[in-house]
């Protein structure tokens, strides 16, 4: 039997035409374009016995599907499922470093609308310095873009996977999500470039402001699998592996991105950035990227920071 049988075939398991009656879906041009919980399951089951991504998208067609999302979910679920499963490095097994994602061994990065300069890289964690990743201009709209959004800072809880104000973060966020703006888009789509990842990988842009005093103490971006209250995040589009930190203001005294690991401080300067990665290609998690924002001695302090994912943040 054929591939494409074998996903027709399978089509006499077919949760149905419809995404389900219970379901809410949408249609364009007549077309489905939801996934019920029983089409995923037939996804899943399909992927899993090799069917081919045309077959399956051919069948999902067949069924009055929209050609174009049914490529996309294919495609998304079949990335999703050959993604390596991430766990914490250990003494035992040891963090191994290959290539870095970052393209930081020149002294420079061109995107395309601007040449950002490599002021500082290290291999082990991977870690560079960024000068030039924002004009003055672009640093001050997305301040602007944040400043009535802003909410006390949360972190999610290891254990039930709830958003909770703590004070070793006492900082005020913002995710800057659902805006239209050319000057959001465009540095959404350099930041894609500088960390050589498709734009569709990262979160939305998060801004945070500290006043004198407030600090982010030293953490993992990454979400440790071990823990429980993870797994609803992690199923958005996977492990996070990268963060850019970009500083949208001069600091008039501390406030430093502190690598208590490396012994390293960056002090924040408008425009400039520090990248580090923490995903290997085995799915182990960095320890050494732990970090954090120093106290905010005078003045105030603004930040935009963008995480990766392994996949498409959903
Ligand atoms: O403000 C800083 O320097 C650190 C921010 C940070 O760690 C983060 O946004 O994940
Ligand atoms: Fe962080």
């Amino acid at each position: 039997m054929t591939p494409f049988l074998a996903a027709h075939r399978s089509a006499a398991r077919m949760p149905g035409s419809k995404p389900g009656p219970d379901s809410v879906y949408f249609l364009t041009m007549n077309k489905h374009t939801y996934m019920s919980e029983e089409w995923n399951r037939w996804l899943d089951s399909s992927l899993e016995r090799g069917c081919r991504t045309e077959d399956i998208v051919a069948a999902m067609v067949a069924s009055d599907y929209d050609a174009g999302f049914a490529e996309r979910v294919v495609r998304e679920r079949r990335d999703e499922r050959a993604r390596p499963a991430t766990v914490a490095a250990t003494a035992a097994s040891p963090y191994k470093y290959g290539t870095p994602t970052i393209r930081h061994g020149a002294s420079t990065i061109a995107t395309g609308d601007r040449t950002v300069r490599v002021a500082m890289r290290f291999e082990q964690p991977v870690v560079a310095l960024l000068d030039d990743v924002l004009s003055e201009e672009e640093c001050d709209r997305i301040v602007a873009l944040a400043r009535h959004k802003l909410q006390p800072s949360a972190t999610l809880s290891p254990t039930t996977g709830e958003n909770q104000v703590k004070d070793h973060r006492t900082s005020q966020g913002a995710f800057l999500d659902k805006i239209d703006d050319p000057v959001l888009h465009r540095v959404n789509g350099r930041i894609a470039e500088i960390m050589n990842q498709p734009v569709e990988h990262g979160e939305a842009l998060h801004v945070l402001h500290y006043g004198v005093g407030a600090e982010y103490r030293p953490h993992h971006d990454y979400f440790d699998p071990a823990n429980p209250g993870f797994a609803g995040t992690l199923k958005r589009g996977g492990q996070r592996v990268a963060t850019l930190i970009i500083y949208l203001n001069d600091v008039e005294a501390a406030g430093d991105t502190v690598f208590p690991k490396l012994g390293l401080s960056i002090v924040p300067r408008k425009g400039s950035a520090v990248y580090f990665e923490y995903v290997n290609e085995a799915g182990q998690l960095d320890e050494a990227s732990l970090h954090g924002g120093a106290p905010v001695e005078r003045g105030e302090k603004w930040v935009a920071t963008k995480w990766v994912r392994q996949g498409v943040f959903k």
